[in-house]
């Protein structure tokens, strides 16, 4: 067939090729979380409901495309390392970005009542998407601990912060107040001194985030046995996974900032 007279303006398409040989990361971030997690009631400072239902959606990513080694979710966000030689669409940025936020977006919406049980969704949650390159295992590393650390310096704070407010009787600004101007060991002595609460003790999927893997653990790394009842636990979604694609995608909550787990899975960072 003879090329129309209008078939030019295919030429503003440009190629977009990520760089080959550097190591993708995909970062997911839920859009006006504040407000979404009002609206649907979420528990404070955390809400597993949430959280677990995230996972799952990164779960289904996992399980969906197979360049992706690593993930690693807290709050209303989820980054995922894809292997320096992925050859996902071709490297094509926007076909990736796009694909995998629409994707993980629609799991999110897919699996709403599977975790919320008759809590109506109110409007379609959204998610925006950015793409960054890292040359380096240094900086995959660096990249990731740097989300982890993030969980950890803002759940302590929420936790005090929701403590002095739901258990210590103070206002929001009350709140603020008092922990402004505290370092960590402050605030973990507040919880203890005025709570009770030792921090440590605290669920590590709250502390720590979650870390999403493609290799089977021992049963007492992940985090399933005290998932709420109604809701499938971390283990079932591995199982679940597992029966689709092998080796099985596992939720873990455990310290990606230390040697440890990278020397325990190199094939992550392999290439
Ligand atoms: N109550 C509650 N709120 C949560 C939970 N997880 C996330 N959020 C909310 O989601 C927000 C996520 O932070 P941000 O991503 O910086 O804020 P955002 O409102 O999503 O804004 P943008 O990402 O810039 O669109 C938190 O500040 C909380 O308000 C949760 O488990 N419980
Ligand atoms: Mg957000």
């Amino acid at each position: 067939m003879a090329v129309s007279r209008f078939a030019y303006v295919r030429n503003f398409e440009l190629p977009d090729p990520l760089l080959p040989g550097t190591f993708i990361v995909v970062r997911l971030d839920g859009q006006s979380f504040h407000r979404f997690s009002e609206v649907h009631a979420f528990a404070k400072p955390n809400d597993e409901r949430a959280l677990r239902l995230l996972d799952h959606a990164a779960t289904d990513l996992m399980d969906q495309f197979s360049d992706i080694v690593l993930a690693f979710g807290e709050s209303d966000e989820y980054s995922f390392l894809l292997r320096k030689s992925a050859s996902l669409f071709n490297r094509r940025e926007a076909k990736i970005l796009s694909t995998l936020t629409s994707h993980f977006t629609a799991s999110v919406v897919f699996r709403w009542s599977t975790y919320f049980g008759n809590t109506p969704l109110q409007y379609p949650p959204t998610f925006d998407g950015r793409i960054i390159l890292y040359p380096s295992i240094r900086e995959v590393r660096d990249y990731f601990s740097w989300r982890q650390a993030d969980t950890h310096v803002n759940n302590l704070y929420n936790t005090v912060f929701w403590a002095l407010v739901q258990q210590g009787g103070q206002s929001t600004s009350e709140a603020h107040a008092t922990l402004k101007g505290t370092q960590s060991k402050d605030k973990h002595e507040l919880l203890f001194s005025r709570f009770n609460i030792n921090y440590n003790s605290i669920d590590a999927r709250f502390r720590k985030g979650s870390v999403l893997v493609r290799d089977s653990q021992p049963a007492s790394t992940t985090d399933a046995s005290d998932a709420a009842p109604s809701v499938p636990t971390d283990a079932a979604i591995s199982k679940k996974s597992k029966a689709k694609i092998k080796p099985a995608v596992v939720v873990l909550h455990c310290d990606i900032i230390k040697d440890e787990f990278w020397d325990g899975r190199p094939d992550i960072l392999a290439g």
